[in-house]
């Protein structure tokens, strides 16, 4: 019978054997689409619950979701203490459920599946926001999202240079070893991004780093970090000078101080553009906010899950 008895625990090094890119940016592209046609679909996702840490700036999020075409019933709960210097900054688990009985199946380490499917969806609104074939990509910050963005963009794109800019020069240095010779450090953001064809932010920044003065016009731009409604990693005037996609309208109106400072007018949910019901405006500024959504989690944890064999 299937009690907590069995439930499977899966570990970071496992998760990091199986996940592969190719399968994983395939199953969040599908989930981005079907996110945005909500309950036709059968996707059930509240906005995350969140926990504030006081004087920490630390917080716990809670990241429930349903999804009836994928036949999962997961929630992922996820720490964020961007202060740590011993330890990484986020920790998080997911766990998976029966989606008939909800009895628990499994509990998934969530390090390597937050690392790889937010890269995955970076790259999914890459495909269908860059203007023309990337040759360009500037990371802004050089932590563990700089480098799965790095593999995974590297996937689908052919970038002929890397740049990257750290606030702390050496993270740069260092990242930019690890990644070789057509990789350079730039000490400012500026020289950083002024030929860039694609831009990430993968920052903890509370305040803009990224100007609009900076940026080629036609710059496709992943703003994944700034997950908190006072907290922006853009320059108001680049956002408003964008078109600007969300992974969820609800999500981005109640976290992202990106949006919410600026007061920018959301232009589509990257899924309604994978669906065909908004425009990809690949000629303009392109900006796609990123927060991270319960479903991406959830359907990284069920490939993890239907890969594993009966022994693992
Ligand atoms: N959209 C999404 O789905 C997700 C977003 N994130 C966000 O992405 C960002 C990066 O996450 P990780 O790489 O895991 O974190 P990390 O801690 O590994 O790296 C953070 C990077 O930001 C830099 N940094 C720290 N303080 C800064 C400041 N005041 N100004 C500029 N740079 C600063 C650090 O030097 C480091 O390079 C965070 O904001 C995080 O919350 C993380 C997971 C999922
Ligand atoms: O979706 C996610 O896991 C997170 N978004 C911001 C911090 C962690």
């Amino acid at each position: 019978m299937d009690t907590i008895s069995s439930l499977k625990l899966v570990s970071a090094q496992n998760i990091a054997n199986i996940l592969d890119y190719s399968s994983l940016i395939a199953a969040i592209e599908k989930s981005l689409a079907n996110f945005s046609h909500r309950t036709d679909s059968g996707v059930n996702q509240p906005v995350r619950s969140v926990v504030i840490v006081p004087n920490s700036d630390g917080f716990l999020g809670c990241m429930p979701v349903y999804s009836r075409e994928d036949d999962v019933l997961a929630t992922k709960i996820v720490s964020f203490f961007p202060r740590n210097k011993d330890v990484p900054t986020h920790h998080a688990v997911v766990l998976v459920l029966c989606a008939q009985t909800g009895v628990p199946r499994a509990l998934l380490d969530g390090d390597v599946i937050t690392a790889r499917r937010t890269a995955a969806t970076s790259v999914v609104a890459t495909k269908h926001l860059v203007n023309g074939e990337p040759k360009i990509l500037a990371i802004l910050g050089s932590g563990v999202q700089a480098r799965s963005h790095y593999i995974a963009l590297s996937e689908v794109f052919h970038f002929k240079q890397i740049c990257i800019w750290n606030h702390r020069p050496e993270g740069a240095h260092k990242l930019a070893d690890e990644i070789g010779n057509n990789c350079v450090a730039c000490s400012k953001v500026s020289e950083a991004v002024e030929d860039a064809d694609v831009i990430v932010t993968v920052t903890s920044a509370k305040d803009p780093i990224l100007k609009a003065a900076w940026v080629k016009p036609g710059v496709h731009i992943n703003a994944v970090g700034a997950c908190r409604p006072d907290w922006s990693e853009l320059e108001p005037e680049l956002v408003n000078s964008a078109v600007v996609y969300v992974d969820s309208r609800e999500g981005a109106l109640k976290e992202s101080g990106d949006i919410i400072l600026a007061k920018a007018e959301i232009y589509a949910e990257i899924g309604e553009v994978i669906n065909g019901t908004c425009e990809a405006k690949r000629e303009q500024i392109t900006i796609f906010k990123s927060l991270g959504m319960a479903i991406e989690d959830a359907v990284a944890a069920k490939l993890v899950l239907d890969k594993l064999t009966v022994n693992d």
